[in-house]
């Protein structure tokens, strides 16, 4: 997969080469590109915002800049590209996307800030391309780099070869539809606090049981939308029981 990321923070995306993506990209199981918007600006100050039509407070990111610069990103690799314009006003990313955008043969990724981009690129680009405008959570960030950093992560570990172990995104929380629950190791008591019995027990039904329970309770207790966007047949006679 390649990756392509505009910004006016190219320092911003340096994370991505570390650790695992670093490995992943060493590897070539990933081809990570970060450009710099100014590079595609004319003007002596390098201008990539102005005021916005209508007023309102900040000013917005002017559309000549953006256009230059993703037909030049677009057109330097010949693969069919999705395009993710991450947002506050976005359509909230989830895991399902992330594997939907695993698939993809190439993201590229444009980092608004100020108050965001002119409109007009997003409508442009969705005549030729699929274009998302996705949220990461219902908070405010400064720009849209420490997003491109979320999705970038959840979909690279869904990335054969990524993962060490590949059967931990398969198990993913939200893979069955519920949080995950509580993770122990050793010692087996720590600080007074002993591991459950159950977990050493060796009964691997009553350990399946027993996770069920807590993973249940937990998305009970922090995320009943999970609940009720479950399918009527996911809750057995058991989990119902709890
Ligand atoms: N999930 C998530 C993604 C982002 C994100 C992504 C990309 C950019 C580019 C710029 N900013 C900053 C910014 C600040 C203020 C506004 C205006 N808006 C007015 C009404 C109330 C909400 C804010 C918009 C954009 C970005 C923020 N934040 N959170």
């Amino acid at each position: 997969m390649r990756i392509d990321v505009v910004t006016i923070f190219p320092g911003y995306l340096a994370p991505l080469r570390e650790a695992l993506l670093g490995r992943a990209i060493g590897s070539g199981l990933l081809d990570v590109a970060v450009h710099d918007l100014r590079d595609w600006t004319h003007d002596v100050h390098q201008a990539v915002d102005d005021s916005p039509y209508g007023g309102g407070p900040g000013m917005v990111m002017r559309p000549q800049v953006w256009g230059d610069a993703l037909d030049a990103v677009l057109a330097a690799d010949e693969r069919p590209a999705r395009l993710v314009v991450p947002t506050p006003a976005g359509r909230p990313f989830t895991q399902a996307d992330a594997h939907a955008y695993a698939a993809e043969e190439r993201l590229v990724f444009a980092c608004g800030r100020y108050e965001g981009i002119d409109q007009r690129v997003v409508d442009h680009y969705a005549d030729a391309l699929p274009v998302d405008e996705i949220s990461i959570g219902d908070y405010v960030l400064v720009g849209g780099e420490v997003a491109v950093l979320v999705v970038v992560e959840a979909v690279a570990r869904l990335l054969p070869g990524v993962l060490g172990n590949p059967r931990s995104a398969a198990e993913d929380s939200f893979s069955d539809g519920l949080l995950e629950g509580p993770s122990y190791t050793r010692p087996e008591v720590w600080r007074d606090r002993p591991v459950p019995d159950v977990l050493r027990s060796g009964n691997h039904g009553a350990i399946a049981r027993w996770r069920r329970d807590r993973a249940l309770e937990r998305t009970v207790a922090r995320r009943p939308d999970l609940l009720a966007a479950l399918p009527p047949d996911a809750l057995d006679k058991k989990d119902r029981a709890l």
